[in-house]
C-alpha cells in the first residue's frame, strides 16, 4: 500500500535548510543550519529514522508552527494598521488638494502657504507610495508564510502517520488523545478507547516471512478503518497493536465496534498464494472517567487487553 520514499539528495536538503533559514531571517550558523538539516532530512526519509529522530524533527516543526503563527497574528495587525493609515493618507490628500485650490484664488494673499501645501503635498505622495509598497510588501510575506504553513501541515502529517499502514503513529496520537479528551469532558459525552494486538503474529512472520506480515498488517488496518465511522480515529499504537479512539461512544458501543471487526476479520482472512492466513485478535477496551488524562485511560486499555491475552486470546476485556 506505501512505498519507500525517494531517495534523499543531500545538495537538496542543503538548499532547502538555506532557504528556509533566510525565510525566517535566522543566521545560517553551523548550528541552525545542522538543525534545519537533520529537520529536513529526517521529514524526507521518514522510515528511516530513530524514534528520537523522528521526536526531535516534530518538535522542530511544533516550534515552527509557532513563530509561524505569531508572524501571522503580526502581519494580519500590520496590514490592518496600514490600510488604515493608507486611507487615512488618501483622505488628507484629498483636503491639502482642496485646500491648494482655495489658496491659488487669493495668489498675492497666499503665495506662502501655497509653496508650503506643495511641499506637504509633495512629502505626503511619497509616504503614501511608500506605505503603498510596505501594504504589497506585507501581502507577499503573508503568501510566503501560508506556503510555509501549508509545507509544516503536510510534513507534519507525514510524521505523525505510520508509513506501512498509513494510519496515525504513536507521535500522532499524544496530541490527538489529549483534545479528544478535553473534547469529551467538556462536553460531558463519553469517549471509549479499544487497544487491540494481534493474536500468536509472530508464528505469521515465522512461517510466511516478514514481509507477508506486514501485509497483513496492512489488510487488518483497512479492515479497521472499514469499520469505523468518520469520527473515530485509528492509531498503529505498536508493532501488531492498534488503538481506536471511539469520541461519543460508551463501553457498550465499542465493544459492538471490537466484536464487529472480529467478525470482518474472521470472515475475510488474509489469502496469500490461495492460502488463508486467520487472524485474531484480543482486546481491551476502557471508557473515560470524569477525572481522567488519556494516558490513563489507555492504560487502563492496555492493563484490560494484557487481561484479554491471559486468559485465552481471541478476547474481549473491559476496563472497570
Ligand atoms: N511483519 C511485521 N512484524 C512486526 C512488525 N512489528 C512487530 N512485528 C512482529 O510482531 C511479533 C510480535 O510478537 P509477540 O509480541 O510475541 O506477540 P504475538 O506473537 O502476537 O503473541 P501474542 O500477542 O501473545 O498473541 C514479533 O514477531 C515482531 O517481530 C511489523 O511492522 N511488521
Amino acid at each position: 500500500m506505501t512505498s519507500n520514499p525517494p531517495p534523499v539528495n543531500p545538495v537538496e536538503i542543503a538548499r532547502i535548510a538555506l532557504k528556509r533559514l533566510a525565510e525566517r531571517g535566522l543566521p545560517p550558523t553551523p548550528e541552525n543550519y545542522a538543525q534545519f538539516y537533520n529537520a529536513i532530512v529526517t521529514i524526507k526519509s521518514p522510515g528511516t529514522k530513530t524514534n528520537d529522530e523522528l521526536q526531535h524533527a516534530w518538535q522542530v516543526l511544533c516550534k515552527l508552527d509557532d513563530v509561524l503563527a505569531e508572524a501571522r497574528d503580526t502581519t494580519a495587525q500590520l496590514l490592518e494598521s496600514l490600510s488604515e493609515s493608507g486611507e487615512n493618507m488618501a483622505a488628507s490628500l484629498g483636503q491639502l488638494h482642496h485646500a491648494r485650490r482655495e489658496a491659488l484664488l487669493d495668489e498675492q494673499s497666499h503665495g506662502t502657504m501655497t509653496a508650503l501645501l506643495e511641499d506637504i503635498i509633495s512629502s505626503t505622495h511619497t509616504l503614501h507610495a511608500s506605505v503603498s509598497s510596505s501594504h504589497d510588501d506585507i501581502v507577499s510575506i503573508r503568501d510566503s508564510v501560508k506556503h510555509i504553513e501549508e509545507d509544516l501541515a503536510y510534513n507534519r502529517k507525514m510524521l505523525e502517520q505510520d508509513p506501512l499502514t498509513g494510519t496515525l503513529n504513536r507521535q500522532g496520537l499524544d496530541h490527538l488523545l489529549a483534545r479528544e479528551v478535553k473534547r469529551a469532558q467538556r462536553g460531558e459525552s463519553k469517549f471509549t478507547v479499544v487497544l487491540f494486538d494481534l493474536d500468536d503474529f509472530k508464528q505469521i512472520n515465522d512461517r510466511f516471512g516478514h514481509l507477508v506480515g506486514d501485509q497483513v498488517l496492512v489488510h487488518i488496518a483497512n479492515l479497521a478503518r472499514a469499520v469505523l465511522r468518520e469520527s473515530d480515529f485509528l492509531v498503529r499504537y505498536g508493532g501488531e497493536e492498534f488503538l481506536l479512539l471511539l469520541p461519543e461512544t460508551d463501553l457498550n458501543g465499542a465493544s459492538y465496534v471490537a466484536d464487529r471487526l472480529r467478525l470482518v476479520a474472521a470472515k475475510t482472512p488474509f489469502i496469500h498464494h490461495n492460502r488463508r492466513i486467520e487472524i485474531s485478535f484480543s482486546s481491551g477496551i476502557a471508557e473515560l472517567h470524569a477525572d481522567e488524562n488519556g494516558r490513563a485511560l489507555v492504560l487502563r486499555a492496555d492493563e484490560a487487553l494484557y487481561r484479554a491475552k491471559h486468559t485465552g486470546r481471541g478476547r474481549v476485556e473491559l476496563a472497570e
